[in-house]
Formats: structure tokens, C-alpha cells, sequence
């Protein structure tokens, strides 16, 4: 059955879902607060910073109006960076609160948010009413806008306490080139969206310095051992960590260059400095401030992560690559699987 979606966010990722949803055959509304992108999606069908090689459907309309944008719709999907829910979500409540209008919340955005160090389902939650917060919806998985783009064939979680909210976004997704599955574990969903954007700037160094394959499998192997390990703790299902969102979504962005965070790292292994590195990128690096909080959370709660803590290291304490790698080398010993820390 055909839905209204409201998109909010017009960069790489919410420009193809939204793309990929008038496909679908629904209403899509893609809310952009770049008055510039209006005349480009809307009349030349092209959104050039984010997506400059891509044309998109000529069905799909951008509004800078987000009370329009939002007006009776069925779902709400957030997809800008981490960082900037908060403030969209500020401006999304009192318009639904004014109108009454109950849609599905969802988001597909891979962070910690700076400073509260919530997940995204979380700082949605602080904000909104709380009858539009008991089922938001993640989504997630390894799913480049680039490659969904010219429909390489893509596989997601959507994650939900509510298995109806997720099955109704399950059900607006699909299609023979876009499968999603359920997931009822939304800490781990997201923990493992956020946590694998620190390895996957580790990944990128690496390459850029030289190192090959067995590094790389042993940077993911080990990422994961500590994502995992700092998930559980926060109150993930292990399992999650296996599944698309985890194990799936280290892979496709610690090996692919479309990867910003992949990309960043690359940059840094080959001597550029992080605040360059950040502004030249043009679209957000989710993996610089979720090191951040991934820092502080391990600190506080006493998890060891000495992969995502170098990473830190090297973005926020200028220490040299080449250092942080020796230190984590010749560290003691240790069993394989300990996730007690
Ligand atoms: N790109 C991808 O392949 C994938 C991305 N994601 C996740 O999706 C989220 C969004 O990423 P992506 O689209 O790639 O990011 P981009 O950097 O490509 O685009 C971000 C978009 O958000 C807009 N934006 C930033 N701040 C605000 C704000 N305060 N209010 C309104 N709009 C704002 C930007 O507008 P402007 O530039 O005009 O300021 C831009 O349109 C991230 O969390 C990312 O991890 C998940 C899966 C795949
Ligand atoms: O999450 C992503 C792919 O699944 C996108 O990763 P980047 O933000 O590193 O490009």
C-alpha cells in the first residue's frame, strides 16, 4: 500500500532513500535546509554535492518547509548526521504536537550524539512526546548511498521495540534489489552502526600507511571483539554483533571507498592532518566524534577498547599513527575472547 514518507535530511543517504522509496511507489517528501537543493532535485533531478553522478527519479520533490514536509504523514525519516538530530527533532515536535498526527518515527543515522553520548533512537526519544517514541525504528546495515544507488543488491536491519514498526518499515523498503530483516534489539542495532565508524577510520590508516590484508582482518577482527565487548555491557544481544548492522556493516566500511570514515583514515595514514582531513571531506565523518564518546564511555565504565582509544589518540591527542600501532602491539598478552574486559 502506497505510504506519505517525509525524508528529512537531503544528503547522500536520505537523497537515495528517499530516491528509492518514490521507486516504491509512495509519497516521498524530502526535507532539505539548503534552499539551493529546491531548483536542482526538483527541476534538473540531481543533487550535485552529495550524489553528483547520480540522476534521481523526476517524481521526487524537496520542500524546505517542514511543517509541509511532515503535514499527515505516515513516517518520519531522519537522516541527517548524528549531531544535527537533535536540533531537526526540536523543530519536528511542537509541529506534531499541533497537529496531532501520530506517524512511525525512523532513523538511519550512525552516531553517538556529542555530549549526552545517547544513541540517535534516544536523543529522538528526549525530544518528541512519548506517544510518537514507544517504536521508533532503526535502520541499518551495510548499505554505501553509492552503491544503493545504481541498485547493487543491499541487505538491512530494521530495528524496532515494536516488531509492528519495524515490519511496516520492513514493508515500505523492499524491493528486489533492497531487503531489509527485523531486529528487536534497537541498543545493539545502533551501538554497532556508531562503534564501527572509530574501526573503520582505523582501517582507512592503515591503508593509507602501507600495512595489508592481515592487518585489516585483524583491525575488524578485533574491532569487533570490542564493540562487542562495550555493547554488551550497555545492554546489547552479543548475536546483534554478528548480524548486518554489526559484523556486516564493519565489513562494507572498513573495505570500501565510498566510506567517508574509511576515507578520513586513508588521509590520516598518508599524513594529513585531522582538521584538514575533516574539512575537505564535504559530508560528515560520523567515526571523528563518536571516538569521542566512545572514549568517554569506555573510561567510565572500565571497558577495554584499545583500537577505538588509539584511534582517539591519534584524532583528538596528536599522537603519530606509527606510535599508538606499536603501543597496541606490544601490549601483554592475553586470551582471545575475554568480554568481562
Ligand atoms: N551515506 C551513506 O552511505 C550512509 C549514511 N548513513 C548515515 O546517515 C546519516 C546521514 O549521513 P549522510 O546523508 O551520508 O550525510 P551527508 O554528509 O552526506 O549529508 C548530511 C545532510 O544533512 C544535512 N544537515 C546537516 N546538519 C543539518 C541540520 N542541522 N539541519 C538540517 N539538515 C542538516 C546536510 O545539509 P547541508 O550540507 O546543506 O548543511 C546534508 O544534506 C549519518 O549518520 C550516516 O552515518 C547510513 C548509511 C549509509
Ligand atoms: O554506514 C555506512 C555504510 O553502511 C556509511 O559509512 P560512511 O559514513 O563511512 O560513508
Amino acid at each position: 500500500m502506497t505510504k506519505t514518507i517525509a525524508v528529512l535530511g537531503a544528503g547522500s543517504w536520505g537523497t537515495v532513500l528517499a530516491n528509492l522509496l518514490v521507486e516504491n511507489g509512495h509519497t516521498v517528501r524530502l526535507w532539505t535546509h539548503n534552499p539551493e537543493q529546491i531548483p536542482e532535485i526538483n527541476d534538473h533531478h540531481t543533487n550535485q554535492h552529495y550524489l553528483p553522478d547520480f540522476t534521481l527519479h523526476s517524481e521526487l520533490q524537496a520542500t524546505t518547509d517542514l511543517e509541509a514536509a511532515i503535514a499527515d504523514t505516515d513516517v518520519i525519516l531522519f537522516v541527517v548526521p548524528t549531531n544535527a538530530i537533535r536540533p531537526v527533532a526540536e523543530q519536528v515536535a511542537p509541529i506534531l504536537a499541533a497537529s496531532g498526527t501520530r506517524p512511525i518515527i525512523a532513523h538511519a543515522a550512525k552516531g553517538l550524539e556529542r555530549g549526552s553520548r545517547l544513541r540517535v533512537s534516544e536523543v529522538l526519544a528526549s525530544v518528541l512526546a512519548p506517544a510518537l517514541h514507544s517504536g521508533i525504528v532503526v535502520i541499518s546495515g551495510p548499505s554505501h548511498a553509492e552503491d544503493v544507488a545504481t541498485k547493487d543488491i543491499t541487505t538491512l536491519t530494521a530495528a524496532s521495540t515494536s516488531l509492528a514498526a519495524a515490519k511496516a518499515i520492513q514493508h515500505i523498503f523492499m524491493n528486489d534489489y533492497f531487503r531489509l530483516y527485523t531486529n528487536t534489539d534497537v541498543v545493539g542495532v545502533e551501538l554497532g552502526a556508531a562503534l564501527k565508524n572509530v574501526i573503520a577510520i582505523g582501517a582507512g590508516a592503515l591503508h593509507g600507511l602501507g600495512y595489508g590484508d592481515n592487518t585489516k582482518a585483524a583491525l575488524m577482527t578485533r574491532g569487533l571483539a570490542e564493540i562487542t565487548r562495550l555493547g554488551v555491557i550497555l545492554g546489547a544481544e552479543p548475536m546483534t554483533f554478528i548480524g548486518l548492522s554489526g559484523v556486516g556493516d564493519l565489513i562494507v566500511t572498513c573495505t570500501s571507498v565510498h566510506s567517508r570514515n574509511w576515507r578520513a583514515g586513508n588521509a590520516l595514514g598518508q599524513g594529513q592532518p585531522v582538521a584538514d582531513v575533516l574539512a575537505n571531506m564535504g559530508m560528515v565523518v560520523e567515526g571523528y566524534s563518536t571516538a569521542k564518546v566512545v572514549h568517554e564511555l569506555a573510561e567510565e565504565l572500565e571497558v577495554d577498547m584499545p583500537i577505538s582509544e588509539a584511534i582517539y589518540q591519534v584524532l583528538y591527542e596528536q599522537a603519530p599513527i606509527k606510535d599508538v600501532i606499536g603501543e597496541l602491539m606490544t601490549r601483554a598478552g592475553k586470551p582471545e575472547f575475554d568480554f568481562r574486559g
